[in-house]
């Protein structure tokens, strides 16, 4: 039913890189994977793929322990950040890479070959070249190819990272539908946090080789555990006292803050900025403390100079 890692630990030379790592993950469910640079994310993937080692801990799937299968045998596909196509073999043909016993020449017409195709909805492109390709075809060409061999993990690299922002959700939202419907366990690894949010089921929070949190991703956007996991999954706002009233010390997300026609904390406006899908309402309090409201796009935002009310949500 699911990938377990337990207790996963491993580097390069000295020090750990990976530091104990727990995690189940369940056949189709995806979890993100989100961490700043360098926090071990690529090296656990790597290591959940058979291409790096352990030096402690196991991993294992469907109750079997896979901790020292070789790649080929694990039964994980990996989706690499530029897809890495092999760019002399057609879509096909690197579809077919993954299929034991097909040929590259023949690859267009095995039956299998053309179900990954139909799958990633790619069949009329079956005999291009990797350089014939839009950027977010080559990364459905590269998730057809992980998913050939059938596997019940796929590991995705920041698959999305050479994609704009509006391919880039449509290429998401159809590769996760199809890992769903495939059912496979899936992890994903990304340095976007709308994305990680978005995409996932649950949300793993990486910081220095371990997981300082997860959840799903409204607990963990929520209710993040640390000041430092809320940093590195949204944006915090410095509250003062007064608007906190009784409320306890904790993360505040902008968004918690907002503008009360009929009372709140008092506050004066200093600047409105229209950024196009928000306005910013800047505002000075009493005490002098400065912030920035995050307002809708299409409010009416209060003048430059004009008396309002704060209110945290
Ligand atoms: N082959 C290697 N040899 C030695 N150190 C390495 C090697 N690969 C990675 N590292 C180091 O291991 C640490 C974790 O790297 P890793 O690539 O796993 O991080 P990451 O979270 O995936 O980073 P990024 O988001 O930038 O891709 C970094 O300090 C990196 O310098």
């Amino acid at each position: 039913m699911t990938l377990r890692l337990h207790a996963v630990s491993g580097g390069y030379g000295r020090g750990a890189v990976v530091d104990g790592v727990d995690l189940d993950v369940s056949r189709g469910e995806i979890v993100s994977v989100l961490g700043p640079s360098g926090s071990g994310k690529s090296t656990l993937l790597r290591m959940i793929a058979g291409l790096h080692p352990l030096t402690s801990g196991g991993i294992s799937f469907d109750g079997r322990d896979i901790t020292a299968v070789p790649t080929h045998r694990r039964g994980v596909g990996l989706v690499p950040q530029d897809g890495a196509l092999f760019p002399r073999r057609t879509v096909a043909g690197n579809v077919a890479y993954g299929l034991p016993g097909v040929s590259a020449r023949r690859a267009a017409s095995h039956p299998e070959v053309r179900r990954l195709l139909d799958l990633v909805q790619l069949s009329d492109l079956a005999d291009r070249l990797p350089h014939q390709l839009s950027g977010g075809q080559r990364q459905r060409v590269a998730v057809a190819r992980a998913l050939a061999a059938r596997p019940g993990v796929v590991l995705l690299d920041e698959p999305f990272n050479a994609l704009d922002a509006a391919l880039r959700a449509e290429v998401r939202t159809g590769v996760c539908a199809l890992l769903r419907e495939v059912g496979v366990a899936a992890l994903l690894i990304t340095h976007d946090r709308a994305e990680a949010f978005l995409a996932a089921d649950r949300v793993a929070v990486f910081r220095d080789g371990s997981i300082a949190q997860i959840g799903s991703p409204g607990e963990v956007y929520r209710h993040p555990v640390s000041a430092e996991v809320a940093c590195l999954t949204g944006d915090v706002v410095d509250v003062p006292p007064v608007l906190r009233g009784g409320a306890p010390d904790g993360v505040v997300r902008p968004s918690q803050i907002s503008l009360d026609p009929k009372g709140g904390v008092r506050a004066v406006v200093t600047a409105v900025r229209d950024a196009g899908e928000r306005q910013i309402v800047s505002v000075r309090m009493a005490g002098g403390e400065v912030l920035d409201i995050d307002c809708s796009a299409f409010s009416l935002p209060p003048e430059a100079g004009s008396e309002v009310g704060l209110r945290l949500d």
